[in-house]
């Protein structure tokens, strides 16, 4: 799988954000239902810490490798090598992509935050598999999120000359909004609450799947 066709339904997701059954059982009912790539992001007050976190990230990894689903870190350069990760996420203040990619080798995939045209451009210099572009709606996931900058922002970027570049539209993504994103140019939507929050994990991805498939 590239990295284009893993962005289409990309699950972000620790343990702070499962709402409704244990990370584990989550992740495995959104694979079933479809997801293409998964972020092991452990963040907000209540986060696992060190062993637990490990423990944790070391059980989601092997549930993506059974399914053959690419596993991601967010943030965390040395325990994404620890457990064997097809890559790292990074935000504008997570440290020096050129630095990362040395780190990771040319092997894993890194992913970088973007909130405009100047950062999408950066980050392609600097290196990057694909840039999650964003926030696209508002959301209450992220306390620090940068303000919404919108679908439109990837349109921008598409035409600024980055047409072909893998592209993932992430925040306040949900099933009635996701034809934006999907229609502005993404590659895929990067959901946490709509999926990890959700009654049924599974349900949710097969219908975020089934816009992509139908609308674009
Ligand atoms: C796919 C994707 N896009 C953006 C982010 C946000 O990264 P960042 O700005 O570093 O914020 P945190 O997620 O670290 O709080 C992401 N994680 N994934
Ligand atoms: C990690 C992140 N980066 C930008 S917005 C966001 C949170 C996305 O969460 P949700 O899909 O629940 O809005
Ligand atoms: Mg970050």
């Amino acid at each position: 799988m590239n990295v284009s066709e893993a962005l289409k339904l990309y699950l972000v997701m620790g343990s702070t954000n499962c709402r409704v059954f244990d990370p584990e059982k989550t992740l495995a009912e959104a694979i079933e239902g479809g997801i293409t790539l998964f972020q092991f992001r452990e963040k907000g007050n209540e986060a696992l810490k060190e062993n637990d976190c490990l423990y944790l990230g070391q059980n989601l990894r092997q549930l993506c490798k059974k399914n053959k689903i690419p596993f991601i870190v967010n943030d965390d350069i040395e325990m994404a090598l620890e457990l064997h990760a097809d890559g790292v996420h990074i935000g504008q203040d997570d440290g020096d992509p050129y630095r990362t990619r040395k780190q990771i080798g040319e092997n894993m995939w890194m992913g970088v935050s973007t909130h405009s045209i100047t950062e999408a451009h950066k980050a392609v210099k600097d290196g990057a598999d694909y840039i999650g572009v964003g926030p696209m709606f508002p959301t209450k996931t992220k306390e620090d999120a940068h303000q919404v900058v919108g679908p439109d922002l990837i349109k921008t970027i598409r035409r600024s000359g980055l047409d072909q570049f893998p592209i993932v539209g992430i925040g306040g993504i949900t099933l009635d909004r996701a034809n934006l994103v999907y229609e502005a140019g993404a590659n895929g939507v990067a959901v946490i609450s709509a999926i990890s929050g959700a009654e049924s994990p599974k349900q949710a991805a097969a219908e975020f799947l089934s816009i992509k498939a139908t609308k674009i």
